[in-house]
């Protein structure tokens, strides 16, 4: 495939126009195991910024699933036995993921909490994001939320086939999330189904894109990024300024 330059290398910053606010927040919404992850990986690698290093990253990846609350010993009683509803909206922890992302879109350095779904408990210590020209956050329900939605600048809903989504969801959830197969299908038929019909497939109608087939859908994630690249590259006037001075205050 071919792509047009890569941003962050050779080609100028990723701080854009007076008129393109930074951060750039992209939400990518979709249902479980849909390929929101995958795209933004996509998009991130082609943006030229795979390889980069976290402190220097212009464009960074957060998934909603690090804003998981903690749970109560009965609650987490039923996370083991698959019976606890973790599609619903109240399985969040709404105002921790808003306020990190009013500090994001604030150009704050923030902590990302790290969700470990083998224990489905928050870990001890999270990591540190630091300020970054385009943030993208993906999960199930980053269109739920008005406040949160109303947030962003771009809005992506991956759509991929229900019956291509679990049985990625089976494979995944056996080999990364320490489940196994009753209880998959068990917490799956009774909660993450039903919840994506209430909860997640009506904020489609939100999104900016949508993008059929997730992450094998080339031709959507190039518009995507050409249109990124195109909204962030500078103009003339702002090229000088990149060259003598950090926009950014941040170490490379
Ligand atoms: N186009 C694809 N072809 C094959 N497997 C895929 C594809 N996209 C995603 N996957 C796999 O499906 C699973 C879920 O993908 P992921 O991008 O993490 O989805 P989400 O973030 O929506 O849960 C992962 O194991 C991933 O490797
Ligand atoms: N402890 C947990 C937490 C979440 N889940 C499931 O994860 C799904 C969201 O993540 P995706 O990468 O698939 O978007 C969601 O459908 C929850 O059911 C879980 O099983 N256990």
């Amino acid at each position: 495939m071919a792509h047009s330059h890569q941003v962050g290398r050779e080609s100028p910053r990723l701080n854009g126009l007076e008129n393109v606010p930074r951060p750039f927040l992209i939400g990518v919404a979709g249902g479980t195991a849909s390929g929101k992850t995958s795209v933004c990986a996509k998009i991130m690698e082609q943006l030229g910024q795979a390889a980069v290093e976290s402190r220097s990253r212009q464009v960074c990846i957060i998934s909603q699933d690090a804003f998981y609350r903690n749970l109560n010993p009965e609650e987490h009683q039923r996370a083991i036995r698959g019976n606890f509803n973790f599609d619903h909206p109240d399985a969040f922890d709404t105002n921790l993921m808003y306020k990190t992302m009013q500090d994001i879109a604030a150009n704050k350095t923030v902590e990302i909490p790290t969700y470990d779904y083998v224990t489905h408990k928050r870990e001890d210590t999270g990591q540190v994001l630091y300020p970054a020209d385009v943030v993208l956050l993906e999960g199930i329900l980053v269109f739920y939320f008005p406040e949160l939605r109303d947030m962003f600048h771009m809005k992506l809903f991956v759509d991929t086939d229900p019956d291509t989504r679990l049985s990625r969801r089976v494979l995944r959830d056996i080999k990364e999330r320490g489940r196994d197969l009753e209880k998959i299908l068990h917490q799956y038929t009774s909660l993450v189904k039903p919840a994506f019909e209430e909860f997640c497939l009506p904020t489609k109608k939100y999104a900016d894109v949508i993008i059929p087939r997730g992450a094998d859908n080339t031709v959507a994630i190039d518009l995507i990024v050409q249109h990124i690249q195109e909204l962030m590259r500078p103009n003339r006037q702002n090229r000088r300024r990149y060259n003598s001075e950090s926009l950014v205050g941040r170490p490379h």
